[in-house]
């Protein structure tokens, strides 16, 4: 195996990749960016080289092609990755982040990711293991972990099927439960309780919903008797909310795009017993809302 004397990343990776066109790359940069390009195409050619058992041309061969700019650091690039190559296809296994577009530009994966595994990288990490008074990654990780923040479960009474103190009561049985200070029917549970299968929910007595989406329909406090346009409607979790507020007078107008979505909306009303309560309260349309000539 040949070893090449230059030192080979000298540029970010992916960033650069990434860089959109209007920004302006380093000059350094910018040689990695194509020493990078053309490094692909070369590994591309000795891949499919030794694919077909019929080398297109020794890697020194295809380096010195008068298209290959920076010749020195293409065929350091390529070694490297060659010599790495079955740790950097684990490595692309194990992380399954290969989409049909990267799959066409798989050469030039393999290079990025040797570029991440053992170039430049690897050095800044070791920089960043000495400042930080790690010893190993994983230290360094953990380093920089947030702390798990839990956040409690919200779950909205549906006062079209139950009170809230019946709901306190009835899911006090399992849970430490709070009621919500700002929103009158939400209720507060503590992190973590798994409730998708509980009787309550399934019965469309209680509302998996958070709290910010359980603010909307309390902020605006409809009325019984109000008409209601709700424009982007599906799931419905907020239709119901508006249509319990409402105690079943007056109309809501529920609006929504997409025709999959309109099903779950109607599922949602259905769960809620709202439909069957009030069978005249929604109209239910699938359309796009027009407000001032725009979608
Ligand atoms: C974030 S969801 C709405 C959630 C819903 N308000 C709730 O609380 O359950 C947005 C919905 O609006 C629909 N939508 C987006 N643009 C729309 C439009 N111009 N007209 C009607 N529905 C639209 C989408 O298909 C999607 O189902």
């Amino acid at each position: 195996m040949v070893r090449p004397k230059t030192a080979v990343a000298k540029g970010p990776s992916l960033a650069v990749v990434n860089k959109s066109k209007n920004q302006r790359l380093s000059s350094a940069e910018r040689s990695a960016y194509f020493a990078r390009r053309e490094a692909a195409k070369v590994l591309r050619s000795v891949l499919q080289g030794d694919a077909r058992r019929r080398a297109l041309g020794s890697i020194k061969t295809l380096v010195y092609n008068p298209s290959v700019r920076n010749k020195k650091a293409t065929f350091a690039l390529v070694c490297q990755t060659l010599k790495h190559l079955p740790i950097i296809k684990d490595v692309l296994e194990a992380a399954n982040i290969l989409n049909s577009k990267w799959k066409r530009q798989l050469e030039l994966v393999y290079i990025i990711i040797y570029d991440i595994l053992f170039g430049k990288e690897i050095s800044l990490a070791a920089r960043l293991l000495v400042r930080r008074k790690a010893k190993r990654i994983e230290d360094l990780v953990a380093l920089y972990q947030t702390p798990d923040v839990s956040k409690p479960r919200y779950v909205r009474v549906n006062t079209l099927k139950m009170d809230v103190d019946s709901a306190v009561l009835e899911l006090g049985k399992q849970f430490t439960v709070q009621k919500d200070d700002m929103v009158p029917d939400l209720l507060i549970l503590p992190p973590g309780c798994d409730l998708h299968a509980h009787s309550l929910v399934t019965n469309g007595s209680v509302f998996l919903q958070g709290k910010a989406s359980s603010m909307v329909a309390a902020a605006l406090a409809p009325e019984p008797g109000w008409k209601v346009l709700d424009a982007c409607s599906a799931p419905g979790n907020k239709t119901v909310h508006l249509a319990a507020l409402m105690k079943g007078k007056g109309k809501i107008i529920a609006c929504e795009l997409n025709k999959e979505r309109v099903k779950r909306l109607e599922e949602t009303i259905r769960l809620s017993g709202a439909a069957s309560i009030l069978p005249h309260f929604f109209l239910i349309y699938r359309c796009q809302c027009v407000i001032n000539g725009k979608p």
